[in-house]
Protein backbone atom coordinates (compact mmCIF):
# COMPACT_ATOMS: atom_id res chain seq x y z
CA UNK A 1 0.00 0.00 0.00
CA UNK A 2 1.96 3.32 -0.67
CA UNK A 3 2.54 5.78 2.10
CA UNK A 4 0.95 8.94 2.58
CA UNK A 5 4.32 10.41 2.72
CA UNK A 6 4.97 8.97 -0.77
CA UNK A 7 2.32 10.70 -2.25
CA UNK A 8 2.61 13.76 -1.01
CA UNK A 9 6.41 13.44 -2.05
CA UNK A 10 4.54 12.59 -5.59
CA UNK A 11 2.27 15.72 -5.00
CA UNK A 12 4.75 18.36 -3.85
CA UNK A 13 7.68 17.75 -6.60
CA UNK A 14 5.57 18.29 -9.55
CA UNK A 15 7.84 20.06 -12.20
CA UNK A 16 6.25 22.57 -14.21
CA UNK A 17 2.99 22.82 -14.75
CA UNK A 18 0.93 21.32 -17.69
CA UNK A 19 -0.26 22.10 -20.42
CA UNK A 20 -2.74 25.11 -21.49
CA UNK A 21 -4.70 26.68 -24.90
CA UNK A 22 -7.32 23.73 -25.07
CA UNK A 23 -10.11 23.35 -23.09
CA UNK A 24 -10.07 20.82 -20.53
CA UNK A 25 -12.31 17.94 -20.68
CA UNK A 26 -15.39 18.00 -18.30
CA UNK A 27 -18.22 15.76 -18.02
CA UNK A 28 -21.02 18.41 -17.86
CA UNK A 29 -21.81 18.00 -21.14
CA UNK A 30 -25.06 15.34 -21.55
CA UNK A 31 -24.54 12.62 -23.73
CA UNK A 32 -20.79 13.37 -24.36
CA UNK A 33 -18.18 10.44 -23.64
CA UNK A 34 -17.02 11.83 -20.26
CA UNK A 35 -20.86 12.43 -18.88
CA UNK A 36 -21.92 8.87 -19.92
CA UNK A 37 -18.89 7.76 -17.87
CA UNK A 38 -19.90 9.55 -14.86
CA UNK A 39 -23.51 9.37 -15.27
CA UNK A 40 -23.46 5.48 -16.31
CA UNK A 41 -20.60 3.28 -16.02
CA UNK A 42 -19.52 4.51 -12.34
CA UNK A 43 -23.19 4.02 -10.87
CA UNK A 44 -22.84 0.45 -13.34
CA UNK A 45 -19.79 0.31 -11.53
CA UNK A 46 -20.81 -0.01 -8.33
CA UNK A 47 -23.34 -2.27 -8.65
CA UNK A 48 -21.23 -4.79 -9.98
CA UNK A 49 -18.82 -4.05 -6.94
CA UNK A 50 -21.35 -4.69 -4.59
CA UNK A 51 -23.18 -7.81 -6.36
CA UNK A 52 -19.59 -9.27 -6.68
CA UNK A 53 -18.43 -9.66 -2.85
CA UNK A 54 -20.45 -10.17 0.72
CA UNK A 55 -19.75 -6.79 1.79
CA UNK A 56 -21.42 -6.13 5.50
CA UNK A 57 -23.56 -3.14 6.11
CA UNK A 58 -21.11 -0.69 6.48
CA UNK A 59 -19.98 -0.96 3.05
CA UNK A 60 -23.06 -1.45 1.79
CA UNK A 61 -23.82 2.29 3.74
CA UNK A 62 -21.18 3.73 2.32
CA UNK A 63 -21.38 2.80 -1.51
CA UNK A 64 -24.93 3.88 -1.46
CA UNK A 65 -23.61 7.32 0.26
CA UNK A 66 -21.33 7.16 -2.94
CA UNK A 67 -23.77 6.50 -5.37
CA UNK A 68 -26.02 9.10 -4.18
CA UNK A 69 -22.65 11.64 -3.88
CA UNK A 70 -22.15 11.15 -7.81
CA UNK A 71 -25.56 11.32 -8.75
CA UNK A 72 -26.84 13.78 -6.58
CA UNK A 73 -24.62 15.35 -5.02
CA UNK A 74 -21.25 17.30 -4.56
CA UNK A 75 -17.40 16.61 -4.80
CA UNK A 76 -16.80 15.48 -0.32
CA UNK A 77 -12.80 15.20 1.02
CA UNK A 78 -11.83 12.50 2.30
CA UNK A 79 -12.39 11.76 5.88
CA UNK A 80 -9.44 12.87 7.71
CA UNK A 81 -9.09 9.93 9.28
CA UNK A 82 -7.74 8.55 6.02
CA UNK A 83 -4.21 7.73 5.41
CA UNK A 84 -4.11 10.02 2.03
CA UNK A 85 -6.39 12.74 3.48
CA UNK A 86 -3.53 15.92 3.01
CA UNK A 87 -2.56 14.44 -0.29
CA UNK A 88 -6.50 14.58 -1.30
CA UNK A 89 -7.13 17.62 0.40
CA UNK A 90 -4.47 19.29 -1.65
CA UNK A 91 -4.91 17.61 -5.01
CA UNK A 92 -8.79 18.11 -5.17
CA UNK A 93 -8.21 22.12 -3.86
CA UNK A 94 -11.00 24.05 -6.01
CA UNK A 95 -13.00 20.55 -6.76
CA UNK A 96 -14.96 20.14 -3.04
CA UNK A 97 -18.46 21.39 -3.27
CA UNK A 98 -18.40 21.07 -7.23
CA UNK A 99 -20.81 18.87 -8.78
CA UNK A 100 -18.76 15.78 -10.19
CA UNK A 101 -19.68 16.98 -13.93
CA UNK A 102 -17.60 20.25 -13.39
CA UNK A 103 -14.61 19.34 -12.73
CA UNK A 104 -11.74 18.14 -15.13
CA UNK A 105 -12.89 14.52 -16.12
CA UNK A 106 -9.42 13.08 -15.67
CA UNK A 107 -9.85 14.28 -11.76
CA UNK A 108 -13.02 13.16 -11.34
CA UNK A 109 -12.57 9.37 -12.81
CA UNK A 110 -9.53 8.90 -10.44
CA UNK A 111 -10.75 10.63 -7.58
CA UNK A 112 -13.72 7.92 -7.77
CA UNK A 113 -12.01 5.41 -7.72
CA UNK A 114 -10.08 6.56 -4.86
CA UNK A 115 -13.52 6.67 -2.77
CA UNK A 116 -14.92 2.95 -4.17
CA UNK A 117 -11.93 1.86 -2.21
CA UNK A 118 -12.71 3.20 0.49
CA UNK A 119 -16.31 2.79 0.42
CA UNK A 120 -15.21 -0.95 0.32
CA UNK A 121 -12.36 -0.59 3.30
CA UNK A 122 -9.67 -1.31 1.27
CA UNK A 123 -7.42 1.49 2.95
CA UNK A 124 -8.99 0.43 6.57
CA UNK A 125 -7.28 -1.34 8.86
CA UNK A 126 -10.02 -4.55 9.21
CA UNK A 127 -10.70 -7.97 7.52
CA UNK A 128 -11.10 -5.95 4.13
CA UNK A 129 -7.77 -4.34 3.99
CA UNK A 130 -6.52 -5.07 0.47
CA UNK A 131 -9.07 -6.66 -0.95
CA UNK A 132 -9.22 -5.43 -4.78
CA UNK A 133 -12.70 -5.05 -5.57
CA UNK A 134 -12.22 -6.12 -9.12
CA UNK A 135 -10.18 -9.25 -8.64
CA UNK A 136 -13.21 -11.59 -9.41
CA UNK A 137 -13.60 -9.22 -13.60
CA UNK A 138 -10.03 -9.57 -13.58
CA UNK A 139 -9.61 -13.43 -12.56
CA UNK A 140 -12.95 -14.29 -14.59
CA UNK A 141 -11.39 -13.10 -18.14
CA UNK A 142 -7.80 -14.46 -16.91
CA UNK A 143 -8.82 -18.06 -16.71
CA UNK A 144 -10.85 -17.46 -20.04
CA UNK A 145 -11.30 -19.53 -22.82
CA UNK A 146 -10.26 -16.92 -25.23
CA UNK A 147 -6.81 -16.53 -23.11
CA UNK A 148 -6.09 -20.04 -23.85
CA UNK A 149 -6.66 -19.12 -27.42
CA UNK A 150 -4.38 -16.11 -27.59
CA UNK A 151 -2.14 -18.84 -25.39
CA UNK A 152 -1.85 -21.22 -27.91
CA UNK A 153 -1.50 -18.92 -30.95
CA UNK A 154 2.00 -18.48 -29.79
CA UNK A 155 2.53 -21.57 -30.72
CA UNK A 156 2.24 -20.65 -34.26
CA UNK A 157 4.72 -17.52 -34.23
CA UNK A 158 7.20 -19.66 -32.50
CA UNK A 159 9.00 -19.99 -36.12
CA UNK A 160 8.27 -16.77 -37.92
CA UNK A 161 11.44 -14.30 -38.73
CA UNK A 162 12.26 -12.22 -36.33
CA UNK A 163 11.23 -8.67 -37.95
CA UNK A 164 7.50 -10.18 -38.70
CA UNK A 165 7.63 -11.79 -35.64
CA UNK A 166 8.19 -8.58 -33.24
CA UNK A 167 5.53 -6.88 -35.89
CA UNK A 168 2.68 -9.41 -34.75
CA UNK A 169 3.56 -8.96 -31.45
CA UNK A 170 3.43 -5.09 -31.47
CA UNK A 171 0.07 -5.37 -33.04
CA UNK A 172 -0.75 -8.14 -30.28
CA UNK A 173 0.08 -5.53 -27.71
CA UNK A 174 -1.40 -2.18 -28.90
CA UNK A 175 -5.15 -4.19 -29.69
CA UNK A 176 -5.08 -6.27 -26.07
CA UNK A 177 -5.83 -2.47 -25.17
CA UNK A 178 -9.25 -2.52 -26.07
CA UNK A 179 -9.76 -5.85 -23.65
CA UNK A 180 -10.32 -3.17 -20.65
CA UNK A 181 -12.91 -4.28 -18.20
CA UNK A 182 -14.21 -1.14 -17.13
CA UNK A 183 -15.24 0.02 -21.22
CA UNK A 184 -16.99 -3.32 -21.12
CA UNK A 185 -19.45 -2.27 -17.65
CA UNK A 186 -21.88 -0.28 -20.98
CA UNK A 187 -20.28 -0.63 -23.84
CA UNK A 188 -20.56 -3.43 -26.36
CA UNK A 189 -16.76 -5.22 -27.07
CA UNK A 190 -15.72 -3.98 -30.15
CA UNK A 191 -15.57 -7.54 -32.93
CA UNK A 192 -12.36 -8.70 -34.27
CA UNK A 193 -12.76 -6.67 -37.93
CA UNK A 194 -13.65 -3.82 -36.11
CA UNK A 195 -9.59 -3.58 -35.94
CA UNK A 196 -9.03 -4.04 -39.82
CA UNK A 197 -7.70 -0.37 -41.15
CA UNK A 198 -8.53 0.82 -37.74
CA UNK A 199 -5.05 2.42 -37.23
CA UNK A 200 -4.77 6.23 -37.67
CA UNK A 201 -1.41 7.04 -36.96
CA UNK A 202 1.29 4.40 -37.18
CA UNK A 203 5.45 5.29 -36.18
CA UNK A 204 5.92 1.64 -35.57
CA UNK A 205 9.08 2.01 -38.22
CA UNK A 206 10.20 4.75 -35.87
CA UNK A 207 10.39 3.30 -32.88
CA UNK A 208 11.99 -0.21 -34.22
CA UNK A 209 14.79 2.49 -35.41
CA UNK A 210 14.76 3.64 -31.92
CA UNK A 211 15.56 -0.21 -30.41
CA UNK A 212 17.96 -1.98 -32.60
CA UNK A 213 18.35 -5.43 -32.40
CA UNK A 214 22.16 -5.94 -30.14
CA UNK A 215 21.68 -2.32 -28.54
CA UNK A 216 21.08 -3.43 -25.47
CA UNK A 217 19.36 -0.69 -23.83
CA UNK A 218 17.07 0.02 -20.82
CA UNK A 219 13.25 0.70 -21.76
CA UNK A 220 10.40 1.41 -18.99
CA UNK A 221 6.82 0.28 -20.08
CA UNK A 222 4.28 1.82 -18.30
CA UNK A 223 1.86 -0.78 -18.20
CA UNK A 224 -2.27 -0.53 -18.77
CA UNK A 225 -4.63 -3.11 -18.31
CA UNK A 226 -4.08 -6.51 -16.88
CA UNK A 227 -5.32 -9.82 -18.51
CA UNK A 228 -5.64 -9.60 -22.43
CA UNK A 229 -3.74 -6.82 -22.16
CA UNK A 230 -1.13 -7.70 -19.86
CA UNK A 231 -0.52 -11.10 -21.23
CA UNK A 232 0.33 -10.01 -25.08
CA UNK A 233 2.70 -6.77 -22.95
CA UNK A 234 4.39 -9.73 -21.56
CA UNK A 235 5.49 -11.85 -24.51
CA UNK A 236 6.48 -8.18 -26.33
CA UNK A 237 8.46 -7.63 -23.40
CA UNK A 238 10.03 -11.34 -23.78
CA UNK A 239 10.71 -10.49 -27.45
CA UNK A 240 12.63 -7.61 -26.81
CA UNK A 241 14.91 -9.07 -23.79
CA UNK A 242 15.67 -12.23 -26.53
CA UNK A 243 16.29 -10.22 -29.83
CA UNK A 244 18.82 -7.91 -27.63
CA UNK A 245 16.64 -4.62 -28.70
CA UNK A 246 16.32 -4.24 -24.50
CA UNK A 247 18.83 -5.74 -22.02
CA UNK A 248 16.60 -4.22 -19.27
CA UNK A 249 12.95 -3.61 -19.25
CA UNK A 250 11.14 -1.71 -16.39
CA UNK A 251 7.14 -2.63 -15.78
CA UNK A 252 5.75 0.20 -14.29
CA UNK A 253 2.20 -0.80 -12.53
CA UNK A 254 -0.72 0.76 -10.55
CA UNK A 255 0.47 0.68 -6.88
CA UNK A 256 -3.39 0.00 -5.94
CA UNK A 257 -6.78 -1.35 -8.32
CA UNK A 258 -7.56 1.26 -10.14
CA UNK A 259 -9.70 1.56 -13.47
CA UNK A 260 -11.10 -1.47 -12.74
CA UNK A 261 -8.35 -3.77 -14.45
CA UNK A 262 -5.47 -1.56 -14.40
CA UNK A 263 -2.80 -4.14 -13.50
CA UNK A 264 -1.05 -4.04 -10.32
CA UNK A 265 2.09 -5.76 -8.81
CA UNK A 266 -0.71 -8.92 -7.68
CA UNK A 267 -2.24 -9.20 -11.56
CA UNK A 268 1.75 -9.29 -13.00
CA UNK A 269 1.99 -12.22 -11.23
CA UNK A 270 -1.15 -13.93 -11.85
CA UNK A 271 -0.29 -13.27 -15.40
CA UNK A 272 3.35 -14.80 -15.43
CA UNK A 273 2.16 -17.56 -13.42
CA UNK A 274 -0.54 -17.57 -16.44
CA UNK A 275 2.06 -17.72 -18.78
CA UNK A 276 4.46 -19.98 -16.97
CA UNK A 277 1.49 -22.82 -17.06
CA UNK A 278 0.74 -22.90 -20.00
CA UNK A 279 2.09 -25.77 -23.25
CA UNK A 280 4.03 -24.80 -25.50
CA UNK A 281 5.32 -21.58 -26.70
CA UNK A 282 3.52 -19.58 -24.24
CA UNK A 283 4.89 -21.86 -21.08
CA UNK A 284 8.97 -21.10 -22.52
CA UNK A 285 7.57 -17.33 -23.06
CA UNK A 286 6.44 -17.50 -19.02
CA UNK A 287 9.68 -19.31 -17.81
CA UNK A 288 12.53 -17.01 -19.23
CA UNK A 289 10.52 -13.84 -18.35
CA UNK A 290 10.10 -15.56 -14.41
CA UNK A 291 13.63 -15.89 -15.01
CA UNK A 292 14.13 -12.44 -15.52
CA UNK A 293 12.70 -11.21 -13.11
CA UNK A 294 15.62 -13.03 -11.08
CA UNK A 295 18.39 -11.41 -12.84
CA UNK A 296 16.93 -8.02 -12.93
CA UNK A 297 16.69 -7.81 -16.53
CA UNK A 298 12.68 -7.66 -15.64
CA UNK A 299 11.65 -5.22 -13.14
CA UNK A 300 8.32 -3.92 -11.87
CA UNK A 301 8.11 -0.76 -9.85
CA UNK A 302 4.52 0.80 -9.02
CA UNK A 303 4.99 4.37 -8.28
CA UNK A 304 2.12 6.19 -5.87
CA UNK A 305 1.65 8.71 -9.08
CA UNK A 306 0.53 6.48 -11.40
CA UNK A 307 -3.10 6.54 -9.61
CA UNK A 308 -2.82 10.37 -9.09
CA UNK A 309 -5.32 12.33 -11.19
CA UNK A 310 -2.84 14.62 -12.89
CA UNK A 311 -0.78 14.41 -16.65
CA UNK A 312 2.48 13.38 -16.55
CA UNK A 313 3.78 16.91 -17.09
CA UNK A 314 2.94 17.45 -13.41
CA UNK A 315 5.56 14.01 -12.33
CA UNK A 316 7.77 14.02 -9.45
CA UNK A 317 10.99 14.49 -9.67
CA UNK A 318 11.85 10.78 -8.41
CA UNK A 319 9.60 9.41 -11.39
CA UNK A 320 11.00 11.68 -13.85
CA UNK A 321 14.68 10.54 -13.12
CA UNK A 322 13.21 6.72 -13.72
CA UNK A 323 12.13 7.52 -17.21
CA UNK A 324 15.47 10.11 -17.66
CA UNK A 325 17.59 6.86 -17.19
CA UNK A 326 16.25 4.78 -19.83
CA UNK A 327 16.82 5.00 -23.61
CA UNK A 328 12.58 4.49 -24.70
CA UNK A 329 9.44 4.95 -22.29
CA UNK A 330 6.40 2.78 -24.04
CA UNK A 331 2.69 4.12 -22.48
CA UNK A 332 0.15 1.66 -22.96
CA UNK A 333 -3.24 2.50 -23.13
CA UNK A 334 -6.04 4.90 -22.27
CA UNK A 335 -5.82 6.96 -19.37
CA UNK A 336 -1.77 7.05 -20.04
CA UNK A 337 -2.85 8.63 -23.29
CA UNK A 338 -4.70 10.89 -21.30
CA UNK A 339 -2.15 11.86 -18.88
CA UNK A 340 0.52 12.22 -21.60
CA UNK A 341 -0.89 14.39 -23.71
CA UNK A 342 -2.75 16.29 -21.32
CA UNK A 343 -6.84 15.59 -21.29
CA UNK A 344 -7.76 18.90 -23.59
CA UNK A 345 -10.03 19.16 -26.37
CA UNK A 346 -6.83 19.34 -28.80
CA UNK A 347 -7.19 20.10 -31.98
CA UNK A 348 -6.31 16.28 -33.63
CA UNK A 349 -3.53 17.77 -35.52
CA UNK A 350 -1.81 19.13 -32.92
CA UNK A 351 2.18 17.13 -33.29
CA UNK A 352 2.24 14.37 -30.76
CA UNK A 353 6.18 15.26 -30.34
CA UNK A 354 4.77 19.16 -29.45
CA UNK A 355 2.60 17.66 -26.65
CA UNK A 356 5.13 15.49 -24.75
CA UNK A 357 8.51 18.30 -25.51
CA UNK A 358 8.41 18.17 -21.54
CA UNK A 359 9.16 14.63 -21.58
CA UNK A 360 12.80 13.36 -20.16
CA UNK A 361 13.54 10.76 -23.40
CA UNK A 362 11.91 9.69 -26.20
CA UNK A 363 8.42 8.24 -25.91
CA UNK A 364 6.00 5.77 -27.34
CA UNK A 365 2.42 5.57 -27.13
CA UNK A 366 -0.03 2.39 -27.79
CA UNK A 367 -3.66 3.24 -27.38
CA UNK A 368 -6.99 2.15 -28.69
CA UNK A 369 -8.99 4.88 -28.60
CA UNK A 370 -11.48 4.70 -25.68
CA UNK A 371 -11.44 8.89 -24.93
CA UNK A 372 -11.91 11.81 -26.51
CA UNK A 373 -8.85 13.19 -26.49
CA UNK A 374 -6.23 12.83 -29.91
CA UNK A 375 -3.51 14.51 -31.25
CA UNK A 376 -0.71 13.66 -33.57
CA UNK A 377 -3.17 12.99 -36.73
CA UNK A 378 -2.17 14.07 -39.90
CA UNK A 379 -3.92 16.85 -41.56
CA UNK A 380 -7.18 15.74 -43.54
CA UNK A 381 -7.29 12.68 -40.92
CA UNK A 382 -10.18 13.72 -38.24
CA UNK A 383 -12.22 15.18 -41.12
CA UNK A 384 -12.62 11.79 -42.97
CA UNK A 385 -13.31 10.16 -39.98
CA UNK A 386 -15.90 12.12 -39.00
CA UNK A 387 -17.56 11.50 -42.10
CA UNK A 388 -17.59 7.65 -41.69
CA UNK A 389 -19.87 8.59 -39.15
CA UNK A 390 -19.04 6.51 -36.58
CA UNK A 391 -17.82 6.80 -32.60
CA UNK A 392 -13.78 6.42 -33.57
CA UNK A 393 -12.54 8.67 -30.68
CA UNK A 394 -14.20 6.31 -28.19
CA UNK A 395 -15.35 3.10 -29.23
CA UNK A 396 -11.87 1.32 -29.17
CA UNK A 397 -11.99 0.50 -32.92
CA UNK A 398 -9.08 2.97 -33.57
CA UNK A 399 -5.49 2.66 -32.13
CA UNK A 400 -2.47 4.41 -32.71
CA UNK A 401 1.52 4.06 -32.61
CA UNK A 402 2.95 7.55 -31.38
CA UNK A 403 6.53 8.24 -31.02
CA UNK A 404 9.03 10.92 -30.28
CA UNK A 405 12.55 10.17 -30.38
O1 LIG B 1 -7.71 0.97 -19.88
P1 LIG B 1 -7.50 2.21 -20.66
O2 LIG B 1 -7.08 1.95 -22.07
O3 LIG B 1 -6.58 3.16 -19.98
O4 LIG B 1 -8.88 2.90 -20.79
C1 LIG B 1 -9.45 3.54 -19.72
C2 LIG B 1 -10.47 4.45 -20.25
O5 LIG B 1 -11.70 4.00 -19.80
C3 LIG B 1 -12.45 5.07 -19.37
O6 LIG B 1 -12.34 5.12 -17.98
C4 LIG B 1 -13.87 4.96 -19.71
O7 LIG B 1 -13.97 4.53 -21.01
C5 LIG B 1 -11.75 6.24 -20.01
O8 LIG B 1 -12.13 7.39 -19.47
C6 LIG B 1 -10.36 5.83 -19.79
O9 LIG B 1 -9.46 6.64 -20.39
Amino acid sequence: MPSDAAADEADRDTGPVAGSGAPVILSNEPGSFAWGVLAERHPALIQQVRDAFPYGRRQHDALDALLDEITNGVVEPLPRAEHDHGTWSDRGRGRFGQSWFDVPFLWAESYFYRRLLGAVEYFGSGPWQGIDPFAPFKQAELSGTAVDEELRALDALADTPADQRAATLLHAALWGNRADLGFRVTAAEPTADDSADGLVADDSALLWRLLPAGALAAIAVVADNAGRELIPDLVLIDHLLEQRHAEQVVLHVKPTPYYVSDATTSDFVACLRRLTQAPGEAGRIGARLWAATATGRLEVRAHSFFCAPLPYEEMPGDLRGEFEAVSLTIFKGDLNYRRLVDDRKWDATTPFADRTAYFPGAVTALRTLKSDVVVGLARGTPESLERSGAAWRTSGTHALIQVRE
